[in-house]
C-alpha cells in the first residue's frame, strides 16, 4: 500500500498532509499523533471511503475500490458492523462469510471464528444486547473470515477491549503479520506499537509526514523526509 504526497483538505482551510508512506506485505506501520491530527482520515482514504484532494493512493497496485468484492476480501477496514435487528451474532457473520464467497465453508468458518473471538457464548444473541467490548470483538471477527486479508486497516482496534481481549488481539495481529498480511494501524496502545510496529509515522498538525523507510527506527518524525519513494515490489 502506497501513499504518495496525499493531502485531504476540508473547508475553512483545514489540511491533512502531505503524507507519503508505504506498507509492504508482512509489515505493520503505525500512524501516531495527537487527537484530531488526521489518523482516521488517512485510514478512510486508504480504505477508499474518502478521497484525497491531492496525491495518489495505491492499494494492491490500484486506487482503492471499496465497491469491488475482490478488494473487500483482500482489504479489511475495521468499522462498526451494521446490525439487523432480527439477526443473531452468528447470522451476521454468516452473512459476511457468504459475501466473501465462502459458500459451504461459511458455517464452519463462522463457528471457528466465534470461538477465536470469544463470542461463542453469544452466538445466538442479538448484537444489540452485546457489551461495547463484545461488539468490538464482533467487528474484529469480520477480519478473520476471509482466508487471507492482504491488508488490514485498523483504527484504534483496542477500543472497549479488556486486557485479555487486547492480548488476544495483539497475538492475532502478530499471527496475521506472520502470514504476510500488511497492517496500517492507528492506536494509542503503546504495547501494540512495541509488539507490532515496523515503523511509526507520526503526524503533526499543519505538517505532513514522510515514511522514511528506516526499518530499525520505530519513531519516525513528521514533516521531514527524503525524496520520492519508489513503488515497492509486492506491496499490498
Ligand atoms: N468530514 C469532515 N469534514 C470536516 N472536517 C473533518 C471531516 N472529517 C474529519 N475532519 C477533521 O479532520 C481532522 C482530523 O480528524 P481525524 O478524525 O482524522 O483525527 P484523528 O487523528 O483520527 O483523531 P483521534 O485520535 O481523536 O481519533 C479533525 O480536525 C476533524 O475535525
Amino acid at each position: 500500500m502506497l501513499f504518495d504526497r496525499v493531502v485531504r483538505a476540508y473547508g475553512a482551510g483545514e489540511v491533512i498532509g502531505p503524507v507519503s508512506l508505504r506498507v509492504e506485505a508482512g509489515e505493520c506501520v503505525v500512524l501516531a499523533g495527537a487527537n484530531g491530527v488526521g489518523k482516521s482520515t488517512l485510514l478512510r482514504l486508504a480504505a477508499g471511503v474518502d478521497h484525497p484532494t491531492e496525491g495518489e493512493i495505491a492499494v494492491l497496485g490500484e486506487a482503492p475500490r471499496p465497491a469491488d468484492p475482490e478488494f473487500r476480501r483482500a482489504v479489511f477496514a475495521l468499522e462498526d458492523v451494521a446490525y439487523f435487528p432480527d439477526l443473531s451474532v452468528r447470522e451476521h457473520l454468516e452473512l459476511v462469510a457468504a459475501g466473501h464467497g465462502l459458500g459451504d465453508r461459511a458455517k464452519e468458518r463462522v463457528t471457528e471464528t466465534l470461538h477465536r473471538c470469544r463470542l461463542a457464548d453469544h452466538a445466538d444473541a442479538s448484537p444489540r444486547t452485546l457489551s461495547k467490548g463484545q461488539r468490538q470483538l464482533l467487528s474484529l471477527a469480520v477480519m478473520l473470515l476471509p482466508p487471507w486479508p492482504r491488508l488490514l486497516i485498523l483504527d484504534e482496534p483496542e477500543n472497549h477491549l479488556d486486557g485479555a481481549a487486547r492480548h488476544w488481539l495483539g497475538e492475532t495481529l502478530h499471527a496475521l503479520k506472520g502470514e504476510n498480511s500488511a497492517i496500517l494501524l492507528a492506536t494509542h496502545h503503546a504495547e501494540f506499537v512495541d509488539a507490532l510496529a515496523d515503523r511509526v509515522v507520526t503526524l503533526t498538525a499543519g505538517q505532513g509526514a514522510e515514511d522514511t523507510d528506516d526499518e530499525e527506527e520505530k519513531d519516525e518524525s513528521a514533516g521531514e523526509g527524503g525524496g520520492d519513494e519508489e513503488k515497492p515490489e509486492g506491496a499490498p
